[in-house]
């Protein structure tokens, strides 16, 4: 089976790719854009795709919830993944010795407090944390260092010269599976919805309500701009329940109360 992952090899959404579906039944179709990788699914070059969604550090990526949101797919399953970030150059290459680092944007920030400490480090934005750390070796690039996953650096026969360089040493990144239809397993205990509310004092209130009252617990809240209505906002809930049934009488009255309610995708925590 393939599936497309943004990035190649060694990077974080390699290893999610593999915890999630293991090493020897799937093929990763290496995006090297996420509007790519939400191409691959919708032209049906891929069923699915692993794709992240938010960082416990730098927060979500509003970009993928719009590409999601924007061509209809569903969130079949979720994966956390601990993220370590380790600085690596071509062997002989100290701290010192580097005036450039080229990683993933969310990788950047997530790791601002290092970065901060060594401000002559020229930070420069690349496809992913893995394809620099390939170029880097290939290339021989002296001065220049990349921030890869644990077990990167010897894939591509590089040095680590510090280790977890990330601004906490608890970091995750919570990745979705997105395909074009929901799935059915019987294992559902947690959703992804969307809706829309009339500019009125308490009309999230009402919604949050109704959420409480069928004993969903919410787990996360984001707001994401209506590009074409100026100023105005769609939330994007996460819920999880014990009961699919007491989630589908809540998404009934959810529905009553707000505008445009989708289920965005039932699927399995991710969390134990
Ligand atoms: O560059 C990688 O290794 C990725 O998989 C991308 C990505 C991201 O999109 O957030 C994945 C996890 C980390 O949070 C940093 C970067």
């Amino acid at each position: 089976m393939k599936i497309a992952i943004q990035g190649i090899k060694g990077s974080n959404h390699y290893k999610a790719l593999t915890e999630l579906f293991g090493e020897t039944d799937v093929e990763a179709l290496e995006c090297m854009t996420f509007q790519k990788l939400v191409q691959a699914i919708i032209s049906d070059e891929c069923e699915k795709g692993v794709m992240a969604i938010e960082n416990s550090i730098a927060g979500s990526i509003l970009p993928n919830y719009r590409l999601i949101l924007d061509h209809d797919l569903q969130v079949t399953a979720e994966h956390y993944l601990n993220i370590s970030h380790n600085l690596v150059a071509l062997t002989g290459q100290k701290l010192e010795d580097l005036k450039e680092v080229r990683s993933h944007q969310m990788a950047l920030h997530q790791c601002s407090h290092f970065f901060g400490n060594h401000s002559h480090i020229h930070l420069v934005e690349d496809v992913d944390t893995a394809l620099p750390a390939q170029q880097l070796a290939e290339q021989r690039l002296f001065g220049v260092g990349a921030l890869v996953p644990k077990g990167t650096a010897e894939l591509y026969n590089l040095k680590v010269i510090v280790e977890d360089v990330q601004n906490y040493s608890a970091n995750e990144t919570r990745f979705v599976v997105i395909e074009k239809l929901g799935n059915s397993i019987k294992e559902v205990n947690k959703a992804t919805l969307k809706f829309e509310i009339a500019h009125e004092s308490g009309s999230l209130a009402n919604v949050l309500n109704v959420m409480a009252d069928h004993g969903l617990n919410l787990t996360k809240i984001q707001s994401i701009p209506i590009p074409e209505e100026v100023w105005k906002y769609a939330f994007i809930v996460d819920v999880a329940f014990t009961s699919l049934e007491h989630f589908q009488d809540a998404f009934k009255a959810i529905s009553n109360l707000s505008i445009n309610p989708t289920c965005v995708g039932q699927y399995k925590s991710g969390k134990s």
